[in-house]
């Protein structure tokens, strides 16, 4: 799904290749290191742990967040290079943030 400035996703070589590095673990599920056009970056990917009403409540809030965060331009906001929203795997490609994992925690608070 392209984002507001993003690459339509059709090309062969728009490819995320996952790194075996967990930045980070969310409601969603997990948040991995990868790189896409040669760049490195966050690829938040949705649990496939769950299934029936909470998956649909997940896939809804996974599509919030891509509709809002695909919208914002701001050089405090990370930004979303790309999205896929289909089974099996679906994910959203960011930014990498440079935030500290204390910063992270106060985020979360
Ligand atoms: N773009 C990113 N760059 C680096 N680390 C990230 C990035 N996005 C998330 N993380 C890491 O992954 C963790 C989980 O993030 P995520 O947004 O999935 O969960 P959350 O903050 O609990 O929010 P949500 O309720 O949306 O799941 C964060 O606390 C952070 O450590």
């Amino acid at each position: 799904m392209p984002c507001q400035g993003a690459r339509p996703a059709n090309s062969a070589d728009d490819v995320v290749e996952l790194l075996p590095v967990v930045l980070g673990k969310g409601a969603f599920g997990r948040v991995y290191e990868g790189t896409y056009h040669g760049q490195r970056v966050a690829v938040k990917q949705l649990l496939d742990l769950v299934e029936g009403a909470e998956l649909e409540e997940l896939q809804a809030s996974f599509a919030q967040e891509l509709e809002v965060l695909g919208r914002c331009r701001h050089p405090n906001i990370l930004r979303i290079l790309a999205a896929c929203m289909t089974p099996p795997r679906p994910c959203l490609v960011m930014e990498v943030s440079q935030a500290s994992a204390e910063v992270w925690e106060i985020i979360a608070a």
